[in-house]
């Protein structure tokens, strides 16, 4: 599978505090999922993938480019952003909106943009206070798409959105050929959308490897309650607990979820590696037990 973005060993942070740490991630065709609850780093990584935040440490690839270095111009074509409710400017056209981002020769494209994204081309003389929500992300989308990009950059695409909306954008996504990142606290987007999933707490990598089998049997106990929490398509956000404090989350001793693991033991005061385990990357001593049920 190709790579198209690659962090390797990055650590995140905001001042001097880092907030995601030491994780190592490639985003390859098929669309990857990136997976956890609120705070637990998801916006942070995804800031860095777009280039708007540099490494504490560690290196973000694109192809054979370190980001410090890249072309970002080019950069910016290519990776785009498509985030949650981000905002039209409510005094622009929608189509003037997409225009924007084509360039000038190509401004002609307006209508088959819209076309592509399942709107009715005389929408592009609204303004976004005139679409529904759900046709509003779809400019959204597809103003991220007049600049021809390899990736888009989804953060929480959808849940804003009713539930059968929900389902027709991510139908729309599915189609699109471009390459994705998606993330959401929501197991059922990722497992529509993403060949490939990380599921992140506490701003580590807990587990990582086919969604399909994430989902089916998880290895990681968060991962296990994350999936269990989701009772739905655009279900409420899963409560697995309360936040881990910064402070525990960026201890080096212990891994930063056993306060809130039913399986912990004496040996989970020791930080778990990332390993290999039936297809599968887990950071945690019991993955065995947790893959056989228990
Ligand atoms: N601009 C900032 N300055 C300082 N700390 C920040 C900033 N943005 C995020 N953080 C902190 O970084 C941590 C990770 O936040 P982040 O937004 O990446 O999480 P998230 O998983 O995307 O959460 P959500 O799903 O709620 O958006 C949190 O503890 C948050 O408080």
């Amino acid at each position: 599978m190709t790579t198209l973005l690659r962090a390797e060993g990055v650590t995140l942070g905001y001042g001097r505090t880092p907030v995601v740490h030491d994780v190592t991630l490639d985003i390859t065709e098929g669309g990857v999922g990136l997976i956890g609850e609120s705070g637990s780093g998801k916006t942070t990584l995804a800031r860095a993938f777009l280039g708007l935040l540099t490494p504490m440490s560690g290196d973000i690839w694109y192809g054979d480019q370190n980001l410090k270095e890249a072309d970002m111009r080019r950069f910016r074509r290519d990776v785009q952003p498509v985030f949650q409710g981000e905002a039209l400017d409510p005094r622009m056209r929608v189509g003037a909106s997409i225009a924007e981002a084509l360039p000038r020769a190509a401004r002609d494209r307006v209508p088959g943009l819209l076309q592509q994204v399942g709107l009715d081309p005389e929408l592009a003389g609204r303004r976004p206070h005139q679409l529904s929500g759900g046709q509003r992300q779809r400019v959204v989308i597809a103003r991220a798409l007049a600049a021809g990009p390899r990736l888009l950059v989804l953060d929480e695409p959808t849940s804003a959105l009713d539930v059968t909306v929900q389902a027709k954008i991510l139908d729309l996504l599915a189609r699109l050929g471009t390459g994705r990142l998606l993330i959401t606290h929501d197991l059922a987007v990722v497992g529509r959308l993403c060949r490939t999933s990380y599921v992140l707490f506490a701003g580590r990598v807990v587990e990582s490897g086919p969604t399909a089998e994430l989902l089916d049997a998880p290895a990681h106990p968060y991962t296990r309650a994350l999936r269990d929490a989701v009772p739905r398509l655009g279900g409420e956000p899963p409560r697995v607990g309360a936040r881990p404090e910064p402070s525990a989350a960026g201890e080096p001793g212990g891994c930063p979820f056993r306060s809130r693991c039913p399986l912990a033991v004496a040996e989970c005061g020791r930080t778990p590696a990332l390993r290999e385990v039936e297809g599968r990357r887990v950071a945690c001593h019991r993955a065995e037990e947790v893959l056989r049920g228990r």
